[in-house]
């Protein structure tokens, strides 16, 4: 067997076409989704994705404004970066970019973003919301998965996924989501005893582990579903994931590659929650005015 590769560049272009166009029919109403980006420190990869972030938001007719700070910026200053970011009308979702230098604590840091401009999804309400299977804005990372299966007809419904990695960002909201559709979930994570042994059981199997494929076809059950996560390094230096790609593609029914699998989907998630907050506001607005 050859796994189909999901194509993660293409669905992601895909959704952010759809938000182009909400972009356009909110600017009829006069209303330019914003995206507040704040960013803290040198950490190369962090600044990379910001950059992306930002010229999406650009293609996209959206205003992004980035913040940033160097790494000695203090917790009191970048809570009250995120007060104004909350009183600002412009501003429709607001971002901080993790991880944070040690001396500020990330979960204060989420709390104090207002709920209604969590466009990454992480504020506790966002996540108990999520978790009860109410409206919210679910994080990026997740909803891209679950958007990737949904492009490629892969039904969650009565699978075993499995997830390793327990991630506030990813493992564990990933989990969640897949239960919300019926998959049966089981987490595996860093201390978890013989792996394989779970792995093997997965109809749907994603890795957000960060260890430069550590999974090969011993981990897989014949025509399961690979979802690879991990943002790694090999030997050489070169971006991959948690899976061997060129092996588990002789094993697997459908394969995520690293690059060009989840991590378009990421942002293409957040574009979307930009635009959908910017539109609850436009609501909001309209239900006050009608009052
Ligand atoms: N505030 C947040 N911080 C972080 C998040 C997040 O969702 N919100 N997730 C990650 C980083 N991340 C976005 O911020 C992210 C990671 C990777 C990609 C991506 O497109 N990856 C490409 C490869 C990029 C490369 O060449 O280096 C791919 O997989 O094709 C996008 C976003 C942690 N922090
Ligand atoms: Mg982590």
């Amino acid at each position: 067997m050859t796994a189909t590769t999901i194509d993660g560049r293409a669905v992601s272009q895909k959704i952010k076409e759809q938000v182009k166009m909400r972009v356009e029919r909110l600017k009829e109403q006069g209303v330019i989704p914003g995206l507040a980006v704040v960013l803290v420190g040198e950490d190369s990869a962090s600044h990379t994705y910001v950059k992306n972030k930002k010229k999406s938001c650009e293609a996209l007719g959206m205003r992004s404004d980035l913040h940033q700070f160097p790494d000695t910026l203090t917790e009191a200053e970048l809570l009250s970066t995120i007060e104004e970011l909350n009183n600002d009308p412009q501003i429709h979702g607001i971002l901080v970019q993790l991880p944070l230098p040690a001396q500020i604590d990330e979960f204060k840091v989420i709390l104090a973003i207002d709920p209604a401009k969590d466009v990454d999804g992480f504020h506790p309400i966002s996540v108990g919301n999520m978790m009860i299977g109410k409206e919210a804005f679910l994080p990026c990372t997740p909803h891209g998965i679950m958007k990737l299966l949904e492009h490629y007809d892969i039904n969650p419904a009565g699978k075993h996924t499995v997830v390793i990695g327990r991630s506030n960002i990813v493992g564990k909201p990933v989990g969640q989501l897949m239960l919300q559709k019926d998959a049966t979930v089981t987490y595996c994570h860093s201390k978890t005893t013989d792996l394989a042994s779970f792995t093997r059981q997965a109809d749907i199997l994603v890795s957000a582990i960060g260890r430069a494929k550590l999974i090969d076809q011993s981990f897989i059950k014949p025509g399961a579903v690979v979802i690879d996560v991990g943002m790694n390094r090999d030997e050489n230096g070169k971006l991959c994931g948690d899976v061997d790609f060129a092996d588990v593609s002789q094993t697997a029914s459908f394969l995520t590659p690293v690059p060009g699998g989840v991590g378009p989907m990421t942002i293409a998630m957040l574009m979307e929650n930009t635009v959908q907050s910017a539109e609850n506001g436009l609501q909001k607005d309209k239900s006050a005015e009608t009052m």
